[in-house]
């Protein structure tokens, strides 16, 4: 069910070169949301989730998270307002165990990083391990992070960012890289995980079987504009959408 609003992007515009990858994109988002943004590689999609993170300035428009402004915000600020960021590679620390990755997340959340900080006898132990029993990932707790199969490698990724205890979870293509078979067990589980803790997600997909499954909301990118927007079920089934999109995913 979709609560109060959360996110409220306007009048977006960003150019790089002659490549406009943002002509004035609009995008609203509430609690409880779950929205995939789809569209032809170059669209602008990626784009979208930077200029909200704050990796990437727009020359002009507005994102209000909560009614505060985002534009001109660090990465870091955004985070600590309650955006998290999970990335097409997952960005984990190799040699260290699955546990102390999460707990390093944890301890960077409570402000706890500090030379020589004894990462797994804090209160971060506890909160790593139940965000690994909520994501499954219970059984590779003790595993270097560089030895997980890739399916695993992504629900810890999520695990990362909900150590940042946000409100809204922005994902560059969660489940790719991951096997079809795996796909589908992974994004079940990704999902669940957000519900649980409460988490609003947008996620950037190509597999319209994901979006159909998974999404509340559908968003449709096209040269830097937004196409369509609206329940899956009527967006996916649009002449338009099939022609430009799914014709090409
Ligand atoms: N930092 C940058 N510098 C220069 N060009 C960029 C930059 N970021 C994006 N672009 C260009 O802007 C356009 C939109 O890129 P973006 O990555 O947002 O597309 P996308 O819809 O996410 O594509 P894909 O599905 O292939 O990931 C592309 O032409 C891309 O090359």
């Amino acid at each position: 069910m979709s609560g109060a609003m959360l996110l409220e992007a306007s009048g977006l515009e960003i150019r790089f070169g002659g490549v406009v990858a943002a002509d004035g994109i609009g995008l609203t988002i509430a609690e409880g949301e779950h929205i995939a943004i789809i569209g032809p590689n170059g669209a602008g999609k990626t784009t979208f989730l930077n200029i909200c993170t704050g990796y990437l300035k727009p020359r002009a428009g507005s994102v209000r998270y909560r009614g505060r402004e985002l534009i001109g915000k660090s990465p870091r600020a955004i985070t600590r307002l309650g955006i998290a960021r999970a990335f097409q590679i997952p960005q984990l620390f190799a040699q260290q165990t699955v546990r102390e990755n999460v707990a390093i997340a944890a301890a960077a959340r409570a402000g706890r990083i500090a030379p020589f900080t004894r990462l797994l006898a804090t209160p971060e132990r506890d909160k790593a391990d139940a965000l690994l029993a909520l994501i499954d990932c219970a059984d590779v707790a003790d595993r270097e992070a560089h030895e997980l199969p890739e399916g695993k490698r992504k629900l810890v990724d999520i695990a990362l960012a909900l150590a940042l205890e946000p409100e809204l979870l922005l994902m560059d293509e969660p489940t790719s890289g991951v096997a079809s078979s795996e796909k589908f067990a992974v994004m079940e589980t990704l999902i669940r995980a957000l519900e649980a803790r409460g988490v609003t997600s947008v996620f950037v997909e190509h597999d319209m079987e994901m979006v159909t499954r998974y999404a509340t909301r559908v968003a449709v990118w096209s040269s830097g504009q937004i196409q369509r927007d609206g329940p899956p079920a009527e967006v996916l089934a649009d002449p338009e959408v099939i022609r430009t999109v799914i014709g090409t995913a």
